[in-house]
């Protein structure tokens, strides 16, 4: 089950009452699918009929075709269920009715097509439940109410006695084994659609060798405006599971004007630019053209150190390499994402022999992040380089005292005005393909808000929810 730590939470999602009204359009798609889905078994039974003596009868090859759903609406009950009314959904019901009669020396035996108009009113209770520390959805609060089940029989062969039959006793079973089996389908569907949210979920925290647990850390919460789920957010790199306490989620620090909300706790995304480390993935490799294009635009810096570098860049083997030396610190602050990373920068003309230059340097920088036009986008707000360690062997005419104050001063101006910039330019493209190849790009999403906290982040949003995406989803799965 899920016991409840409330530390232990590391991300918590809500989807609010207008995220609930938007996927209610697609209710009329599930119900569709359940419906269609159904396997209605075959009814058997036997009844004593005035002057006929016993009556056998079976339906069988039930099928359910031509759906239609009028309407459905949703409501969220407190600290109970999503309270889903789906009106006037209209099908038909075709088979085949077997029907026998007779004493024991003479036997009468007859099968006739039939087709039932039905159409019935579905009521459906889904609370959200825990199953494994994942969300489970419990439809056992699900009933349908008939207000039409027209039998019609095929052929002239239409005996009235039958016909009272149905009325009177066959429809009421045939009413008990199709609510049974549509409840079934929805249980069927409505868990099919939560283990598919979890698994799109776990593979969008999912990148390689690193990953987030995203198992409740409590029940799933449905309040009257709201629903919301709170996850462990902890770091799984290759496997392991990485513990960290995170900062306390309360629900105020959500709001319910949005659509979709996710809360993550600074421990979250620190934990993530730990395994990147971890995962070697902070290095860059620049050739000697790609730095002669990043430092192009350079002209107030020192000219001198900069040709020198131009020429040494100029070498086709030459190779600048840009490393993290240690994991990237992330704290979130109102006034953005602060990296405090401690980087390494080696130029030379090959591989073996000595470094023409390297340095280190610690940078803090400030950050903040917006996602428009399908891009994720980084937005430098503040920044401080301390340039440390240089080991350079450039041919600098300065005076000897003069060189390491100029050679650091032109460091820092690099690393500040190209270097920081150049890292943001390739992070951004990285970032967003990466989502991306999740299928982030599938869904619509309306104007989302990236909003740094003390200790969290909130990405709040409004979203479309693209027509086929579940009905591809319910093809492709049922
Ligand atoms: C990728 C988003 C995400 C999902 C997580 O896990 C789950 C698991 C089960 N339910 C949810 N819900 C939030 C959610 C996830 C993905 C899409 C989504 O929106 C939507 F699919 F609904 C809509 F866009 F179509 C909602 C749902 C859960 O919060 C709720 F609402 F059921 F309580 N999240 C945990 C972390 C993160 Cl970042």
């Amino acid at each position: 089950a899920c016991e409840f730590k409330p530390l232990e939470t590391g991300i918590v999602c809500r989807l609010t009452k207008p995220a609930a009204l938007v996927l209610n359009e697609q209710t009329a798609q599930v119900i569709q699918a359940a419906f269609q889905h159904a396997s209605i078994p075959d009814i058997n039974g036997e009844r004593g009929v005035r002057f006929l003596g016993k009556v056998t009868y079976g339906l069988t090859n039930i099928q359910i075709s031509n759906l239609s759903i009028e309407s459905s609406e949703v409501e969220l009950r407190e600290d109970d269920a999503i309270n889903i009314v789906i009106k006037n959904v209209s099908s038909s019901i075709k088979g085949i009715l077997n029907y026998g009669y007779g004493s024991w020396f003479v036997h009468v035996g007859h099968s006739i097509e039939f087709e039932i108009d039905s159409s019935t009113d579905l009521v459906i209770n889904n609370k959200l439940a825990c199953t494994n520390r994942r969300v489970a959805a419990d439809t056992s609060d699900c009933y349908l109410t008939f207000h039409k089940l027209q039998l019609h029989l095929h052929g002239n062969k239409d005996p009235g006695w039958l016909r009272q039959l149905f009325t009177d006793f066959i429809s009421f079973t045939l009413k008990l084994v199709l609510k049974s089996q549509i409840c079934k389908e929805i249980n069927y569907v409505a868990n099919l659609l939560a283990d598919f949210i979890q698994y799109r979920a776990g593979d969008f925290l999912t990148s390689g060798d690193i990953g987030v647990n995203i198992d409740l850390t409590s029940f799933p919460v449905t309040k009257a405006n709201y629903l919301e789920t709170h996850h462990k957010g902890l770091l799984v790199y290759k496997n392991t599971t990485v513990h960290f306490n995170n900062s306390v989620f309360s629900p105020s620090l959500l709001t319910e004007d949005r659509m979709l909300y996710f809360w993550f706790s600074e421990d979250v995304l620190n934990s993530l630019a730990l395994a990147a480390f971890l995962d070697q993935r902070f290095v860059l490799l620049l050739t000697g053209h790609e730095l002669k294009e990043i430092l192009k635009d350079d002209i107030e810096s020192n000219q001198e150190i900069l040709q020198e570098i131009f020429h040494e860049a100029s070498s086709n083997s030459s190779l600048t390499k840009v490393w993290s030396l240690t994991p990237p610190e992330i704290r979130i602050t109102p006034k953005g994402t602060l990296v405090t990373s401690s980087v390494a920068v080696q130029l030379s003309t090959s591989l073996d022999e000595k470094p023409k230059l390297y340095f280190e340097t610690d940078v803090i920088t400030t950050i903040q992040a917006s996602y428009a036009n399908k891009k994720l986008r980084l937005h430098l707000v503040d920044y401080v380089v301390h340039i440390k360690n240089v080991i350079s062997s450039l041919q600098i005419s300065t005076e000897e005292d003069q060189k390491e104050a100029a050679l650091n001063q032109f460091l820092n101006k690099i690393v500040s005005k190209f270097g920081i910039p150049t890292v943001i330019e390739r992070l951004e493209p990285a970032l967003t393909s990466l989502m991306n190849s999740k299928g982030l790009y599938l869904f619509e999403i309306i104007n989302p808000e990236i909003i740094p906290y003390q200790g969290y982040l909130i990405v709040q949003m409004d979203f479309g929810f693209p027509h086929h995406l579940l009905v591809d989803f319910l093809k492709k799965s049922m």
